[in-house]
């Protein structure tokens, strides 16, 4: 691995960028009022029981109390029965009575559009709630180019680098290699580089394949994961 103190520094930075999550998501389960339907509840509540008080389809409800458990935030019970979820004392404090409108009004201010909202959760209009493919986010030319490709090239080149120093042994025998959702080929172009054997398949959506620039040892196929997935010794899926 990299050095330990650059290590704890990459984590550090991890949390600049995506400690937005934590506070969206709370703020999702205070506009749900979540807190409130487990407080007048009493005791554990089931997740349909949930899903029917909050109008939220239990599978993406699921994702988001089990985010929220994770982080303490509720408690999840029942081991081994029919998932239930008791409050804590941090969501006896997010009530509406209590810390919940303040949460709503700071999360009003601070959190970026683009974040799961309530609406969002019961409607799935979001590729993060319902994996559905592309919802024109990656068709934005202005978002795609500067912002969207140059984070996700900054991520491949960091993860890639480290992957390539540390795991040369899980390449061993790898002859091709397909990276779904390899948006420019950013990093399977590092890896084909570092392994020449390896025949590199860039699988993205054709909007994004479309404004790929030729990489020497990486084809690019436009199409979409969830309908085919070019056959290959390995797959790769990295930050979907
Ligand atoms: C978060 S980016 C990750 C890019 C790259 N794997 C990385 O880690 O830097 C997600 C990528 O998945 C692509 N994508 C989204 N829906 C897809 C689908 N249905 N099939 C294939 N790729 C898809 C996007 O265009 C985008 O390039």
């Amino acid at each position: 691995m990299a050095r330990n103190e650059d290590t704890v520094a990459i984590a550090e930075a991890w949390n600049h960028g995506f400690g937005f999550i934590k506070t969206s998501i709370v703020k999702t389960a205070v506009e749900l009022e979540i807190p409130d339907i487990l407080q007048n509840h009493g005791t554990p509540i089931s997740l349909p029981d949930l899903s029917s008080a909050v109008g939220c389809p239990t599978d993406r409800l699921h994702r988001v109390m089990r985010f929220l458990a994770h982080h303490g935030i509720f408690k999840r019970t029942g081991e081994g029965g029919p998932v239930c979820y008791a409050q804590t004392p941090i969501s006896r404090s997010l009530t509406r009575d209590k810390l919940g409108p303040f949460v709503l009004l700071q999360g009003a201010v601070c959190v970026p559009n683009g974040c799961i909202t309530a609406e969002t959760l019961r409607t799935a209009k979001r590729p993060g709630v319902e994996l559905s493919g592309s919802d024109g986010l990656y068709e934005d030319p202005v978002f795609y180019t500067k912002v969207f490709r140059e984070a996700m090239a900054s991520h491949a080149r960091l993860t890639t680098t480290a992957v390539i120093e540390n795991y040369r042994e899980g390449f061993d025998g790898v002859r091709s290699l397909v990276d779904v959702g390899g948006s420019q080929g950013m990093a399977l172009g590092m890896l084909v580089k570092a392994f020449p054997r390896i025949r590199g398949i860039c699988l993205d959506l054709p909007e994004v394949v479309a404004r790929a620039s030729p990489l020497e040892g990486v084809e690019f196929v436009a199409g979409s994961m969830f309908e085919s997935v070019p056959k290959a010794d390995v797959v790769m899926l990295m930050c979907q």
